[in-house]
């Protein structure tokens, strides 16, 4: 039996027609923060998608405590009630507000109809948007937005929490609040970022998948990172040595 909250991507392949974009991924994700750092088009949404159970892989499995996340109950409870999803970008009805939109995610992940109301005002806490709770969405702003779908991306307290590019776009100030959350997140959640950003590898420590043409090329601590650079941990540090482990492909 696997610990509970591991994500288990046992060789995942995808294909869009005869274009391989994942290619024989295997990984343990575990309780912390796995980032998942990759250029464009190394295939990063894919995978999330996948371990979010929005994509099926052509071959091999995404299984959360065993059961298998492809979006079909098995066993009558699906693995992908436990999992949380914030896409790069998400659809909203602007005329919802934010806690009939956290309310309405908690019960399509079907929390029971008395933890709904308590389940949200939590999930509104801890982004910090209790006060703009009774807003309409098209009112919040880009950083309030992404919060607004983390808290429902959280609602339902999911035991992963997978998190596609959470910060780009937004500001200094709201990416040290996004990080500050996520944080908080990592001791009792599995949690999966996306990003290409290394602000979010230097901010986020953790353990670090750098995915590169649909494979996984190296996995490793930040420290690990600039170590493959000869480079002290930093920002500095860790771009020289994400270029190392790409180089290292060549
Ligand atoms: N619907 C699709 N049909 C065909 N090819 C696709 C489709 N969606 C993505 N791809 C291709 O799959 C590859 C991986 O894309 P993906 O979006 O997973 O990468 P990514 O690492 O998330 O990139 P980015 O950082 O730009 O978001 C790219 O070459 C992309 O062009």
């Amino acid at each position: 039996m696997t610990a509970p909250g591991v994500l288990e991507v046992d060789d995942v392949t995808f294909t869009y027609g005869k274009k391989t974009v994942l290619s024989h991924v295997c990984l343990d994700l575990a309780v912390g923060v796995t980032v998942l750092l990759g250029r464009n088009g190394a295939g990063k949404t894919t995978l999330i998608r996948t371990l979010a159970g929005a994509a099926r892989p052509t071959a091999g499995q995404v299984r959360l405590a065993g059961s298998v996340v492809d979006g079909r109950v098995r066993r009558g409870r699906s693995a992908l009630r436990d999992i949380g999803w914030l896409p790069q970008a998400f659809g909203y009805p602007p005329h919802m507000t934010t806690r009939e939109f956290v309310t309405y995610a908690a019960w399509l992940k079907e929390v029971p109809a008395d933890r709904i109301g308590p389940r949200t005002a939590d999930a509104l806490d801890l982004v910090g948007l209790t006060e703009k709770a009774e807003q309409h969405l098209r009112a919040l702003s880009g950083g309030q937005l992404r919060r607004a779908g983390l808290a429902a991306a959280i609602a339902a307290d999911p035991a992963v929490l997978i998190l596609d590019e959470p910060t780009a776009g937004l500001d200094p100030e709201q990416r040290d609040g996004f990080h500050d959350l996520i944080r908080r997140l990592r001791a009792e959640k599995t949690v999966v970022v996306a990003t290409h950003l290394l602000e979010d590898v230097e901010a986020l420590a953790g353990r670090i998948v750098v995915l590169d043409a649909g494979a996984v090329l190296w996995t490793g601590t930040a420290e690990e990172l600039a170590g493959t650079a000869a480079a002290p941990p930093g920002l500095h540090g860790l771009r020289q040595g994400f270029q190392t482990v790409l180089g290292q492909d060549r």
